[in-house]
């Protein structure tokens, strides 16, 4: 079993426009509105993948209540802790080919729930072989919470794929005791981890060989549509992926983060899992729903996406 987690989940809300008018009204009917957060785009896709998942998180308020119905809805299994604050929206306007988006920072949660969410952390991966971290942490929780949760995990002998960033990030490479599986930064995260300026695939090479990196098995830069540059137990490899026409490319780190989770559970070699991870934030990035994939195009995209071994 694959456990998401999700801590600040929010519920996604996307508007189209032809044209960003600033300091004006923007009127569409172009909107769309589904469980969102990081953690919940990769549970999406692993369900479409048929992989065994469950979610789990905070949530709070009529917010959350939308939420956990329209994980119901797809058949997801959840197990999330009810909280007092209530869950957030994050807000992306698509418009002349780009995207801007508004993230709110989420409601305070409490120690006692931080708490009381580490034991049912703690109870749920019981039976899991793959747990994903994904997205911010909502106010109240310190940056090291995650380290917390990747203790329990390593108690458990489970690996983790982390996919975050800022400070939570930098406080997992840099300071925590206990590393993870798994990171998948995109070019910006890797770069703010040490404030590097890294500039070509030889000085992230570079960097990648610096003994921060040491322990963490598996690291995964994608770089949008240059596909990734993989780092696997001290070897590289460069993920090469067809030009295809982009729709909506919110959710692709994190399709590319469920397609490393079901290559981690269903123990497929390394560069089958990285074809795996590519061709799901490929396929994301080809529709207009988030944290979704045409799972009828999954072989013939894999079969364009070419692994090289550097
Ligand atoms: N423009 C694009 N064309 C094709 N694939 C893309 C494109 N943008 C993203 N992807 C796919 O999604 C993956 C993750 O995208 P990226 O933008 O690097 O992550 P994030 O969403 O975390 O910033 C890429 O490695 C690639 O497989
Ligand atoms: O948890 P965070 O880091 O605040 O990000 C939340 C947002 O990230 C998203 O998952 C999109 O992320 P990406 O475009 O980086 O894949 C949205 O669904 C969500 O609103």
């Amino acid at each position: 079993m694959i456990v998401t987690v999700t801590l600040n989940p929010s519920i996604d809300i996307s508007y189209r426009l032809e044209e960003f008018l600033i300091d004006d009204v923007n009127r569409t009917d172009k909107v769309s509105k589904t469980p969102g957060g990081k953690g919940l785009n990769v549970t999406r896709v692993l369900k479409q993948l048929n992989a065994n998942v469950l979610a789990t998180g905070f949530i709070g308020g009529r917010t959350g209540e939308f939420l956990e119905d329209g994980l119901k809805d797809l058949s997801i299994d959840t197990s999330f802790l009810k909280v007092k604050g209530n869950t957030r929206n994050c807000i992306a306007v698509l418009h002349e080919g780009k995207q801007t988006e508004i993230l709110e920072s989420g409601e305070e949660i409490s120690k006692e729930e931080q708490e009381e969410f580490l034991s049912l952390f703690e109870k749920i991966i019981k039976k899991a072989s793959v747990v994903t971290i994904s997205g911010s942490v909502p106010p109240g929780i310190a940056s090291d919470y995650y380290e917390e949760l990747l203790k329990i995990a390593g108690r458990n002998n489970i690996k983790v794929i982390l996919d975050t960033s800022g400070n939570s990030l930098k406080n997992i490479v840099l300071n925590s005791e206990i590393k993870p599986y798994c990171i998948k930064p995109n070019e910006t995260e890797i770069k703010q981890i040490e404030g590097k300026e890294i500039n070509t695939k030889k000085e992230l090479i570079e960097y990648l060989n610096s003994n921060i990196f040491d322990e963490i098995e598996l690291v995964v830069v994608t770089m949008g549509g240059e596909g990734a540059l993989v780092k696997y137990k001290n070897e590289f490899y460069n993920a090469e992926i067809p030009k295809i026409k982009v729709v909506n490319p919110v959710g692709s780190g994190d399709s590319t983060v469920a397609g490393i989770a079901y290559g981690l559970e269903n123990n497929l070699s390394i560069e089958e899992l990285i074809k795996y991870a590519m061709t799901c934030g490929i396929l994301n990035t080809m529709e207009e729903k988030t944290g979704f994939i045409n799972v009828n195009e999954v072989e013939n995209i894999k079969n364009q996406v070419k692994v090289i071994k550097l």
